[in-house]
């Protein structure tokens, strides 16, 4: 196979960083031989001007991005840019050149590796080509071993507790490496290769609900036209704090509003909670949270009650004291007047330092927001309604209307088993289209939804999975 006939996928994570060096090696040698057999001397082969394809994501970390452009020019990598989906990027890729083979750093363990082998052709559906695995079978361990050997460069954001390296949205230092203590404010992290286990080298690495990174390739392809990627899938999650919901004595319906809320304003909600009224079970979940959504919306708790722990447990969660917020007393003070003495108001204490009042002329007591965490005081839907409008009338509201989703559903009467592998195969087709199914009874009819952010899309989505099967098969269906 000819040099050209071969490419080399980097993206600036560890493994590619292995690759690149064992593919400079095997470059290294393959020129040897040809100087030897042309009677000259092997040159000092730092370079390998391998054909290099990077798919650059707007959601990638800079650090990633700037590591692999760095690296690209340090050993005059020939770096093909793709700014869009793998597959439609290696599609018109492989049609401009003559690419047969791509080697990537996958390894078993990688959730793509499965069914994978050293030499793998392109699944069905992705243009024809060979994926090369030199490193299929290389442990965590062997990874850093090989870097720290070879004193090569890595990405920075390992030394700072990255193990596996997704996007910015769903990625964060592994837990494992934190070296904090109860009592530090800052968390710190060792380095990747201090981790012991290598099966918790995805323990940073969020799940997704929808790939944000994907949905967004896609947009910067020209789908949407809203033009802000990052805008258009912002994600929300939502903490109720109640034992009484936990003991099934009060239903949470303030959870519920929100969803439908942040769904109409065009927030994905990744993920709903309910926890205990307890300052660790609090802080627990609000730790994770804060660092994998955009936003985090927190009730229940609030209060001078024995129970009301939401806001020493968020201080907690972001590792900062409870201190009198003098703004916040005032504003007390206006409510309950004589019933608080200045002083020993303890629902003026805020979390230090990370607090910002939200205030609004139809609010008694403004908003508290901490960060990217916001805590509404209702204790039902209407209190709800009242504060999440106050919220959005806001002119420096967190909340940016983003634009709407767009949904269809099909019904149909059709056996999971003739419609399962259409609907997987449809996922794969359209990343940027959540594609969920339920019913309503298990002998009724299957209800398959088409969700995502632009509408030829959906429908383009919904009208192939209509043409698999015999006319009549599906019919549209109303949510409302
Ligand atoms: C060069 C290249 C070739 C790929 N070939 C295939 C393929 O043949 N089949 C497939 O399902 N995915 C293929 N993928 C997608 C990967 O399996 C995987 O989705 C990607 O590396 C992103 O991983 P992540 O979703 O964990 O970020 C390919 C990706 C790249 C960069
Ligand atoms: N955006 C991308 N551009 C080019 N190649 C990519 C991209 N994303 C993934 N790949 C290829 O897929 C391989 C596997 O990706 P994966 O994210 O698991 O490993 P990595 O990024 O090298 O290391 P890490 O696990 O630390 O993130 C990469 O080594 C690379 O060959
Ligand atoms: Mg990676």
């Amino acid at each position: 196979m000819r040099f050209e006939q071969v490419a080399f996928s980097f993206n600036g994570g560890k493994d590619s960083t292995v690759l690149l060096h064992l593919l400079r090696a095997g470059y290294y040698l393959h020129k040897e031989k040809i100087n030897y057999s042309n009677g000259n001397q092997p040159d000092c082969m730092l370079k390998c001007p391998i054909r290099t394809i990077y798919f650059e994501c707007p959601c990638a970390f800079p650090e990633i991005n700037s590591f692999t452009y760095e690296t690209a020019a340090a050993y005059d990598l020939q770096l093909e840019i793709m700014r869009s989906d793998f597959k439609s990027g290696l599609e018109s890729l492989l049609k401009e050149k003559p690419i047969k083979a791509i080697f990537l750093g996958t390894r078993i363990g990688d959730p793509n590796a499965v069914g994978q082998e050293q030499f793998s052709p392109s699944s069905t559906g992705w243009p024809p080509f060979m994926r090369v695995n030199p490193i299929l079978d290389w442990s965590y361990r062997d990874v850093w071993a090989f870097i720290l050997t070879c004193k090569v460069k890595y990405c920075s954001l390992y030394d700072q507790g990255y193990t596996s390296i997704g996007s910015i949205y769903d990625t964060v230092p592994n837990a494992l490496l934190s070296t904090a203590d109860s009592s530090s404010t800052k968390e710190n992290f060792k380095p990747a290769y201090m981790l012991s286990d290598g099966r918790l080298e995805r323990a940073g690495r969020a799940k997704k609900i929808s790939s944000k990174c994907e949905s967004t390739h896609v947009l910067s392809n020209g789908m949407d036209n809203t033009g802000a990627h990052r805008s258009s899938f912002l994600t929300a999650s939502i903490i109720a704090v109640g034992d009484e919901i936990l003991f099934g004595t009060a239903e949470d319906q303030i959870g519920a509003t929100l969803c439908q809320k942040l769904y109409a304003t065009g927030w994905q909600v990744a993920h709903i909670a309910v926890v205990q009224n307890d300052v660790d079970s609090v802080a627990e979940e609000v730790e994770q949270r804060k660092s994998r959504d955009d936003i985090v919306f927190l009730f229940g708790g609030l209060g001078p009650l024995h129970s009301d722990v939401s806001v020493a447990g968020v201080a907690k969660a972001f590792g900062v004291c409870l201190a009198p917020d003098e703004e916040f007393e005032e504003s007390l003070r206006h409510l309950i007047g004589d019933h608080c003495t200045g002083d020993h108001n303890e629902l003026a204490l805020l979390p230090e330092g990370i607090t910002e009042l939200l205030h609004h002329e139809t609010l008694p007591v403004p908003l508290i927001k901490c960060r990217n965490v916001i805590i509404f005081a209702a204790t039902n839907i209407c209190e709800l309604e009242t504060q999440w409008e106050c919220l959005l009338e806001l002119s420096n509201t967190p909340l940016v209307q983003m634009a709407p989703f767009i949904s269809k559903h099909l019904s149909t009467m059709l056996s999971d088993i003739e419609t399962a592998q259409v609907i997987s195969k449809l996922r794969m087709d359209f990343p940027d289209i959540y594609i969920g199914c339920h019913r309503k009874s298990r002998a009724g009819p299957l209800i398959i939804s088409f969700v995502g952010k632009n509408k030829i899309r959906v429908e383009l989505a919904a009208e192939k999975l209509s043409r698999r099967f015999h006319a009549g098969a599906f019919c549209e269906f109303s949510c409302d």
